[in-house]
C-alpha cells in the first residue's frame, strides 16, 4: 500500500506515522525549504489511545518536493488549513489523473470551491481525531493525540466503494472509522465548535487558563452557541449532532460536561493544549464573523472578542508547554 501525504503538518505527520506503523509505504510530499528542516526528523510526544503508553519515537518522513502523478498512490491525504486549500488545488488537479483524494480538514465553503478543479466523485471528506502542534524544543517536536478513530463520508451521503476502501486502510492501521451522512453540515458544525473554543482559550490568554475555569467554559459555551447560530442559518440541524447538542444544555451545565471531558479525556485534553496555529484560530474566528454578518446572525459575545483576536501575534501555548516537557 503506497500513501502519499500532501504536506507535513501535525495531521499529516501523526497520520503518517500510524501508516509507516501499520507496514504501508508513506510519502509526504512538501514544499523545497521544508526537505532541510525535517531532514533530522519529528520527535513524536504522542499520547495513542490505541496503546497504554505514550509514544515517544524518531520520525523520519520520506519526503518528495517534487509532486508525481497521484494515480501511483493507493490513497492521497490532504490536510491543509481551510484557507490553503483553494491555493493547491490547480496543482492536485493537475497531478490527479483517476486517482481520489481525501481531504482530511476544515471546510467552511461549500464544495463548489473543490469542484472548480476536482470532479464530485474523485474527492471524499474525513476529519481527523488527532492533533497537538510543533514545537522546536530545541528539536522539531510533535506533541499532541492520536485517538482511536475518524470522521469519514462522501458528501452526497453514498456508501461509496471508495469509502469502503478508505475505511480499510484506517483499520488496518487500527483506527475505526465514523461514517457521517452528511458531512458538509458535520464540518460546519465542527468548524463552529472550534470556533467558539479556541477564540474563548485567546480570550482567556491560553487553553490552559480557559480549560481551569469554569465561568470561562462557561463563556466559551456561550460563543459556541453563536457559532451554531451561523450554522443553522446555513440550514444545519445542529442538534442532530450530539456533539453540538450538549451545549444547549443550560450553560453551567454544559460547561461542567465540557470541563470533565477535558478532565477524563487526556488525549482530548492534550490536543486541545497543545494546539498552537494562531494564525488559524483568527481566520476561523473572520470566517464566522463574515458569514454571520452576510446573514444577519447576532454574534455579540464573539464580536467581543475581536480586540483579542486581532491582536494574536504570538504563540502563548508554545512557551508553556515546552517549559513542561523539555
Ligand atoms: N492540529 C490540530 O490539533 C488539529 C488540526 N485539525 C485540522 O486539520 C487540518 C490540518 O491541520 P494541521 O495539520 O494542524 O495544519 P498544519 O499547518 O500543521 O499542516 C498543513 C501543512 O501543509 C503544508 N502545506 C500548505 N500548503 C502547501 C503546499 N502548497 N505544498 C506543500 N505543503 C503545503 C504546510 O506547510 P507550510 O507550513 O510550509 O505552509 C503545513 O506543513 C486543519 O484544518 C486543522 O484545523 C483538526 C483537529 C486538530
Ligand atoms: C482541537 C481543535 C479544537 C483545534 O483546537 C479541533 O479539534 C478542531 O479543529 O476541530
Amino acid at each position: 500500500m503506497k500513501i502519499l501525504m500532501f504536506g507535513a503538518g501535525v495531521i499529516s505527520t501523526i497520520y503518517g506515522h500510524a501508516f509507516r506503523q501499520s507496514g504501508y509505504e508513506v510519502f509526504h510530499y512538501v514544499k523545497p525549504n521544508k526537505i532541510d528542516e525535517l531532514k533530522n526528523g519529528v520527535q513524536l510526544h504522542l499520547l495513542d489511545s490505541r496503546k497504554s503508553n505514550p509514544h515517544i519515537q524518531n520520525y523520519k518522513p520520506l519526503l518528495i518536493d517534487e509532486l508525481p502523478s497521484l494515480e501511483e498512490f493507493d490513497l492521497v491525504v490532504v490536510s491543509l488549513r481551510h484557507y490553503q486549500l483553494e491555493s493547491v488545488l490547480p496543482l492536485l488537479a493537475e497531478k490527479l489523473g483517476k486517482a481520489d483524494i481525501l481531504f482530511f480538514n476544515h471546510l467552511w465553503e461549500d464544495t463548489s470551491l473543490i469542484e472548480k478543479y476536482i470532479q464530485k466523485g474523485q474527492y471524499i471528506w474525513g476529519f481527523p481525531n488527532a492533533g497537538g502542534g510543533f514545537y522546536h524544543l530545541p528539536h522539531l517536536t510533535l506533541k499532541g493525540s492520536l485517538m482511536d478513530s475518524i470522521i469519514l463520508g462522501e458528501m452526497n451521503g453514498d456508501q461509496s466503494d471508495k469509502l469502503m476502501r478508505l475505511t480499510n486502510i484506517f483499520q488496518q492501521a487500527d483506527i475505526k472509522v465514523k461514517v457521517q451522512k452528511n458531512m458538509q453540515h458535520w464540518l460546519w458544525k465542527q468548524f463552529a465548535l472550534n470556533a467558539g473554543i479556541s477564540s474563548m482559550a485567546v480570550k482567556s490568554g491560553g487553553m490552559d487558563e480557559l480549560l481551569s475555569s469554569l465561568p470561562k467554559i462557561r463563556q466559551a459555551v456561550l460563543c459556541i452557541r453563536e457559532a451554531l447560530d451561523v450554522c443553522k442559518a446555513r440550514g444545519v440541524n445542529v442538534k442532530e449532532f450530539p456533539e453540538a447538542k450538549a451545549f444547549y444544555l443550560p450553560s453551567w451545565l454544559a460547561a461542567i460536561a465540557f470541563w470533565g471531558v477535558t478532565m477524563t479525556n487526556k488525549q482530548q485534553r492534550e490536543i486541545f493544549k497543545a494546539y498552537n496555529h494562531m494564525d488559524e484560530i483568527q481566520m476561523i474566528y473572520n470566517d464566522i464573523i463574515k458569514t454571520a454578518k452576510e446573514l444577519n446572525v447576532p454574534v455579540p459575545k464573539l464580536e467581543g472578542i475581536s480586540v483579542e483576536m486581532k491582536k494574536i501575534k504570538l504563540d502563548i501555548n508554545e512557551k508553556k508547554v515546552s517549559q513542561t516537557i523539555v
